[in-house]
């Protein structure tokens, strides 16, 4: 671990990012990357750079990828684990965690989330705030766990899905990779085949 964190992206996600990292307190310095030359400063905290001069910062800073976008944030963790950076987790202190809970780099767990036991949280993936995910579930990279949603006990969501502001999935679920539940959506068969689900019970769209 270094002393400096950079985020990329200094928009909404990456904000809140920050701010949990300046909670944890483990940084002396945290600031952005970003594409929008107007931003000079996000959350008070200066943007140095464009997000394709992240690989000159890999030996003096930790970088996290604070961008929402799924697919995007993955392809920027991949290639930043190829040059080998250092990727931390970003748990913020008021998030519950449960025994033998499992959380990869590159995740940020917002405030207010509940992980109970035996839960694994792949690398890259958004745990947005007030979520609950309860015991046995496992979610796969770079998924986005929007805030409010609540998994029921061992749920699987695979890699790259979407799970929409305030969505609900019953237990023992399977959600394909790459899917988008939307908002208050409620799962209460697996999702076998990628796509868009909505409504209660949650049918494709
Ligand atoms: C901190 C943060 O902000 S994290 C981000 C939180 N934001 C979210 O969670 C947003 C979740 N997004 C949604 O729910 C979106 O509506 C999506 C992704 C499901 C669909 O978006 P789009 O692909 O743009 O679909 P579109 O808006 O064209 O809707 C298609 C149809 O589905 C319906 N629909 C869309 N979303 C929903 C929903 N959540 N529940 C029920 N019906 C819905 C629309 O009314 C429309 O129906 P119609 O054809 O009869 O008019």
């Amino acid at each position: 671990m270094k002393n400096k964190l950079l985020i990329i992206g200094a928009s909404g996600h990456g904000k809140v990012v920050a701010d949990i990292a300046l909670n944890t307190n483990r940084w002396q310095s945290i600031s952005f990357l970003d594409d929008n030359e107007n931003l000079k400063f996000s959350l008070g905290l200066a943007v140095i750079g464009k997000s394709n001069e992240a690989i000159r910062h890999i030996n003096d800073f930790d970088i996290f990828v604070g961008i929402g976008n799924n697919a995007i944030r993955k392809k920027i963790q991949e290639s930043l684990e190829v040059e080998g950076a250092t990727i931390p987790t970003l748990i913020h202190p008021n998030a519950i965690l449960g025994g033998q809970v499992e959380v990869a780099s590159g995740t940020a767990v917002m405030a207010g989330v509940v992980i109970n036991c035996s839960t694994k949280i792949g690398k890259g993936c958004i745990i947005n705030t007030g979520a609950t995910l309860d015991h046995d579930n496992i979610i796969e990279d770079f998924v986005h766990i929007s805030p409010g949603v609540h998994l029921a006990g061992t749920v699987n969501v695979g890699q790259g899905s979407w799970l929409g502001i305030g969505s609900i999935v019953s237990n023992n679920i399977n959600v394909a990779s790459n899917s988008i539940v939307g908002a208050g959506a409620v799962v209460v068969k697996d999702i076998t085949e990628t796509g868009t689900y909505v409504g209660v019970p949650a049918r494709r769209v």
